[in-house]
């Protein structure tokens, strides 16, 4: 028996999070191998089934972020996406074969609209890439997962004999994705009722659903299809995806957990990570979680209306039906200020789940001082944002060293700014139309760029107004973005450290995108 096939007879609900495949395909998402392995870490730790790291055939850069998961994976199984195509498989194999616990995910559109339009192949020839490309990842691994795209609104007959073909080829979990996120939620228990009534062979795979959130019903969705006999769920941290997002992993986690009343499937996920791992993500995306988000918004457990702080008063469950704890946002032990030495701050930081190495501690606790010298309270939203933006910089072409600004309303607004570029300092003054303008201007000019600003958000990370700023910065050039971040007390200097960390990241994109053409493929494996 597989453990896919005990978890699934047991009420064990599988999750997949394709936070960096699926969720990394919303528009302004891409996050570097580096950014990837950092959260695949989090999730690994935090008991996540499944990690789909990318589209190893997408790019050189996605198949180095799946290798990369893969050889440093504890417990996860690590998958990769791949067409029906043996290139991509093969790419897949190549990228997710480190792992202790591999998958390969190959997936082919099934209803009408997509075999006629987007692949333009007739039903038959599907059907038998379908039988090809799962039996030639079968050889390679007895892990595949098979998923129909558009399931959702494909033809019954059809689909049915499609999961059956894939089973008989050696698919060990069948995912009916919602691509479009157009079911809602009586349908889609349907939907797997239908299939396990069905599929004379249904009992030999584990199924799964894949629900993007077009409608809002993703997570809905997902937990109608659990009711129906679905195993495993697949999600994306603070529901990033494609279009309107994917299924919020920790809405469905949260939502079994807490309704396990009515809902008896457990997963295996420590959902105190919930806060840290939304925040790891926001963080590298630049996707701002919005303040009303179930479990991960800043208002998620915050009680204003004077009514319900009463309540809370005498008894925390009349308007809590879940403790922030138990979501990882926990009442500080320690509290940080100017006069914390190194030992506290070490240990604040493991209390907030981070794990720095000796230079890494270093350098962080360098810019805590700093900042505490700044500002009155050091609360552990600011200790989150300077650990995002002190680590992983240590490999920068280009480093930050300072920046002095004249701005207001009597003279020229002026950045004078210095640089370390590759070891070398470098200094200039430089004008624009505001401070933000003089900064980026003086940026561009020690060191020239063609790449586009694309977006320029800013974000207090705290209250009050010495509350630190945390800044995105999305450059584009060719086919590339990428986000920057940087935080500070100062929102000019943690503009230019988001906007120097975003180039430091699209130079590494320059040297490590060489687009997939050469690796791609050229035909659907039947075809
Ligand atoms: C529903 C989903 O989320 S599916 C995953 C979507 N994710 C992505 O597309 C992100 C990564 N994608 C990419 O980087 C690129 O699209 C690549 C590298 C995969 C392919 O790039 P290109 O070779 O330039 O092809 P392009 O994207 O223009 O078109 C896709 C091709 O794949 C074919 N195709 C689409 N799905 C499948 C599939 N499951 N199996 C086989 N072929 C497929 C299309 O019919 C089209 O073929 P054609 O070129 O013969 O018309
Ligand atoms: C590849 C499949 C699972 C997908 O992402 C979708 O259909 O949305």
């Amino acid at each position: 028996m597989t453990e896919n096939q005990s978890a699934s007879q047991q009420n064990r609900v599988v999750i997949f999070d394709t936070t960096l495949r699926d969720g990394e395909q919303s528009p302004g998402c891409s996050m570097t191998p580096e950014e990837k392995l950092s959260v695949a870490k989090t999730l690994d730790e935090m008991g996540i089934d499944v990690i789909e790291g990318g589209f190893p055939i997408s790019s050189t850069s996605d198949f180095e972020a799946v290798t990369q998961i893969a050889k440093h994976a504890k417990n996860a199984q690590i998958c990769g996406l791949a067409r029906a195509r043996q290139s991509d498989i093969d790419r897949c194999w190549e990228a997710v074969k480190h792992a202790r616990r591999p998958r390969i995910h190959t997936f082919l559109s099934t209803s009408p609209l997509h075999m006629k339009y987007k692949l333009q192949m007739e039903p038959d020839d599907v059907h038998q890439a379908v039988i090809d490309s799962v039996s030639y990842a079968r050889d390679l691994t007895d892990n595949v997962e098979w998923s129909p795209e558009d399931g959702t609104r494909t033809e019954h007959d059809f689909l049915c004999r499609c999961v059956e073909s894939a089973i008989k080829s050696g698919a060990t979990t069948i995912n009916i994705p919602d691509t479009v996120g157009y079911t809602v939620p009586e349908e889609f228990h349907d939907l797997i009722a239908m299939l396990r009534n069905r599929v004379p062979n249904i009992d030999k795979a584990i199924l799964s659903v894949h629900c993007h959130n077009d409608l809002g019903l993703a997570v809905a969705n997902s937990l109608a299809a659990v009711r129906a006999g679905a195993r495993q769920v697949e999600v994306a941290v603070n529901g990033i995806g494609e279009r309107a997002g994917n299924c919020a992993m920790e809405e469905v986690v949260m939502a079994l957990k807490t309704r396990h009343d009515v809902m008896p499937y457990d997963c295996g996920v420590d959902t105190h990570y919930i806060t840290r791992v939304s925040r790891q993500v926001a963080g590298i995306t630049g996707f701002a979680v919005q303040p009303n988000k179930a479990i991960v918004g800043k208002n998620a457990f915050a009680h204003e209306a004077g009514i319900h702080q009463d309540g809370m008063l005498k008894n925390a469950q009349t308007y809590e039906i879940m403790t922030p704890e138990s979501v990882g946002l926990t009442r500080s032990t320690l509290v940080m200020g100017r006069h914390s030495g190194k030992h506290a701050f070490k240990s604040k930081l493991q209390e907030l789940g981070y794990e720095l190495n000796d230079n890494e501690l270093g350098d962080a606790f360098k810019r805590f001082k700093d900042l505490a010298d700044h500002k009155k309270e050091v609360f552990d939203d600011d200790l989150i944002a300077l650990i995002d933006d002190a680590v992983l910089r240590h490999n920068d072409h280009i480093k930050f060293v300072s920046l002095g600004i004249q701005c207001g309303t009597t003279g020229p607004q002026t950045a004078d700014l210095e640089l370390e570029i590759e070891g070398e300092r470098k200094h200039t003054k430089t004008e624009g139309s505001g401070p933000v303008d003089a900064t980026f201007a003086a940026i561009r000019e020690l060191w020239p760029h063609e790449a586009t600003l694309e977006l320029y958000q800013v974000h207090a990370v705290t209250e009050g107004t010495d509350a630190q700023a945390e800044v995105t910065v999305r450059l584009a050039e060719n086919d590339r973005t990428v986000n920057g971040q940087g935080a500070d007390y100062d929102t000019l200097v943690a503009s230019a450290r988001a906007y120097i960390n975003a180039l430091n990241k699209l130079m590494v994109k320059r040297e490590k995108t060489a687009t997939s053409q050469e690796a791609a493929g050229p035909d659907v494996m039947s075809a």
